[in-house]
């Protein structure tokens, strides 16, 4: 045990001492040395009568055990004169324990005005007009340690305790604040959030935990946090049974509401769309200050002023467990042993199949309304929505797991006639902001198009090569599954076209259709086993356009013509000889077979 911490010299008061966590205080006070105000109304647990026998046997108790102490029997209310016993008795104030408190329990509906007010006069004004009171004398000496007292009540709410939680959470606002005021004068303040059996406890809590709550468990707690060794300033801290934790409010990551500066205004539409990212808490973070907290608004504006953000942003989380339920899901296999590196995490040479980071990007698309918010009708629905193109580029070595952001913005809308087309683009950085994957996908919304808008792409808008008009250099057949769907969503898109056969007749086809995804993650499997001895880090970038669906259980041919370090293909489905995917390429920054 290190050095006992003693509190000679030191002043302390402490408000209703009379009985439970206030004498423990008082008592634990005493005996380290210091002279000790034990103030307490001598009223009961209601706020009722006022007798000053709760305050002298304390007193008592403390002089016994050899200690120095005052009765002060004032309502706390009238803080000034608690603080002055102080004065006249010791002559200084250097610690405050904020501890009297009353109950009035009732029902919201049943709280009268009166139970409100006295509840919040003893907890709330009762700490303000004692602190108040004891501040010039702590600041003058450039010393002070004070506590307040919050309550779980407060922080979560408690059925009939309306008055009192609103006091006990109004608290950690006061000491907040008292925190930053009394920090240049070395005045620290904390707060505590007993649980303690008490007369204010007794029928509220079960007996088996009452029976533990012992308020001396808490005691060594606060005489710490008053302590001159005690660093903490602004901390709350929770204590019960003998165990004590400090408590943070944490800020979610947020969620843009609007793609760029100019955008005025959001709709409360939209807000519904993103709701579960304005409630996701995955990446929450304690602030230390306010200034933290407009800070970061201000990176916000920052970003959208520079066009950083400029348009949605997500975050994508992704482990092997994830590379490897994608690989499966665009056919890897055990019965190839070259696939066993993409299906086996402690495989030497474990990685991703670089097709699983279209993920980001899609999946931004899907959870927001990026795309809707493009069409003058600002509105689609999922069953009108088909694949029709994709581009991924990978820009920098892709780690097995990770954290990613993924920032999103529409990049051009055209008018096809029999659809519109939306072209988003989307970059996905790792947590130290190095850009790792380009993603462009073009979404044909169909029956959207002839609102008289402009039919060709604007310069950016990655096209497709046709195939050379020779025969296929190589050719691969891939088999897939009637699960293939099933399987390939649990990689993230969850469409319910691709599973549910009611949604699929809804949206204009007999079953359920593979995810456009799926079928180019096939088709790249197939160039890298056939032009990169599936070394994944010869892949560069892939595009395909999703001209015809597949149904799940089809063959998909993949025909491949090299050009250089370029492969065109084409997929085409065995059964029905349609072109499923045309005008698609593979780069590779090298080739590793020769044809
Ligand atoms: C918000 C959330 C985002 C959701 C993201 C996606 C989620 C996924 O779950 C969805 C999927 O995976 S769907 C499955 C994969 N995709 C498909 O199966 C679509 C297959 N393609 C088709 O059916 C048709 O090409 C079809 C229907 C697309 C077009 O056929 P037609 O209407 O007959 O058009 P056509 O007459 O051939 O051509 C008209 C103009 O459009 C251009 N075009 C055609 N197909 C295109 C395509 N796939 N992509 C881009 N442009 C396409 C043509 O070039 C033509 O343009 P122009 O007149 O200027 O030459």
């Amino acid at each position: 045990m290190s050095e006992e911490l003693r509190f000679d010299g030191r002043v302390a008061v402490v408000t209703g001492a009379g009985a439970g966590l206030g004498r423990e205080y008082a008592l634990l006070f005493g005996t380290r040395g210091a002279k000790v105000v034990v103030n307490d109304l001598g009223g009961s647990f209601q706020g009722e009568g006022a007798s000053k026998r709760a305050a002298d046997v304390v007193v008592d108790e403390i002089r016994a055990l050899g200690g120095t102490a005052v009765a002060d029997y004032n309502s706390v209310v009238d803080g000034a004169k608690v603080i002055e016993t102080a004065i006249k008795n010791f002559g200084r104030i250097d610690i405050l324990v904020n501890n009297a408190g009353i109950l009035r329990d009732r029902s919201i509906a049943k709280t009268s005005e009166q139970d409100w007010d006295l509840i919040h006069a003893v907890h709330l004004k009762g700490s303000f007009k004692c602190t108040q009171a004891a501040w010039p004398y702590m600041r003058k000496q450039n010393y002070g340690r004070i506590i307040m007292t919050s309550s779980n009540s407060g922080i979560y709410g408690n059925f009939g305790q309306a008055n009192y939680s609103a006091a006990k959470m109004g608290l950690v606002g006061l000491a907040n604040t008292v925190a930053i005021e009394g920090e240049k004068n070395n005045i620290h303040c904390n707060v505590i959030i007993p649980t303690a059996a008490s007369r204010m406890t007794e029928g509220i809590l079960p007996d088996m935990l009452f029976n533990e709550l012992k308020p001396n468990l808490i005691a060594p707690v606060v005489v710490y946090l008053c302590h001159e060794s005690c660093e903490d300033n602004g901390s709350y801290i929770e204590s019960a049974a003998g165990w004590a934790t400090k408590v943070h409010i944490v800020r979610g990551k947020g969620c843009v509401l609007r793609t760029s500066i100019d955008e005025k205004a959001t709709s409360p539409e939209y807000v519904k769309i993103v709701w579960s990212k304005v409630t996701d808490m995955t990446d929450a973070k304690h602030l230390d200050n306010i200034s933290q907290a407009s800070g970061y608004l201000l990176e916000v504006l920052e970003n959208l002023k520079e066009g950083k953000i400029g348009g949605i942003e997500d975050t994508f989380k992704y482990s092997s467990k994830d590379l490897i339920l994608y690989a499966l899901g665009i056919g890897a296999s055990l019965t190839n042993q070259n696939d066993l590196k993409f299906l086996y995490e402690n495989h030497p040479e474990f990685t991703a199949i670089p097709t699983y980071f279209v993920q980001p990007g899609l999946l931004l698309s899907m959870t927001s309304n990026l795309v809707a918010s493009a069409l003058p009708s600002g509105s689609a629905d999922l069953s009108n929505i088909l694949h029709g193109e994709q581009y991924l580029e990978i820009c920098d070595d892709i780690p097995t797991s990770g954290t990613l952001t993924t920032t999103g913005k529409v990049f051009d809308l055209m008018d096809k006639g029999s659809g519109a087309l939306v072209v988003t683009n989307s970059d996905t950085y790792d947590e130290s902001g190095r850009l790792l994957v380009k993603n462009q996908s073009s979404i044909f919304i169909v029956g959207a198009g002839k609102f008289g808008g402009k039919k060709t792409p604007i310069a950016g808008v990655i096209p497709i090569i046709n195939a050379p008009n020779r025969n296929p250099d190589a050719t691969i057949h891939y088999k897939t599954s009637e699960d293939q769907a099933a399987l390939y969503r649990l990689s993230g898109d969850l469409n319910p076209l691709h599973i549910d056969p009611d949604f699929a007749t809804l949206a204009g086809f007999k079953t359920p259709i593979l995810h456009g995804l799926c079928s180019l993650g096939f088709s790249v499997r197939a160039v890298l086993a056939q032009y990169a001895n599936n070394n994944t880090l010869l892949f560069k970038a892939v595009k395909a356009r999703f001209s015809a669906p597949v149904i799940p259980g089809q063959t998909l041919k993949i025909d491949m013509w090299k050009e250089g370090k370029r492969v065109l293909y084409t997929t085409t489905v065995v059964e029905t000889g349609k072109q499923a995917i045309i005008g698609g390429y593979v780069d590779l920054k090298d080739t590793s077979a020769k044809l």
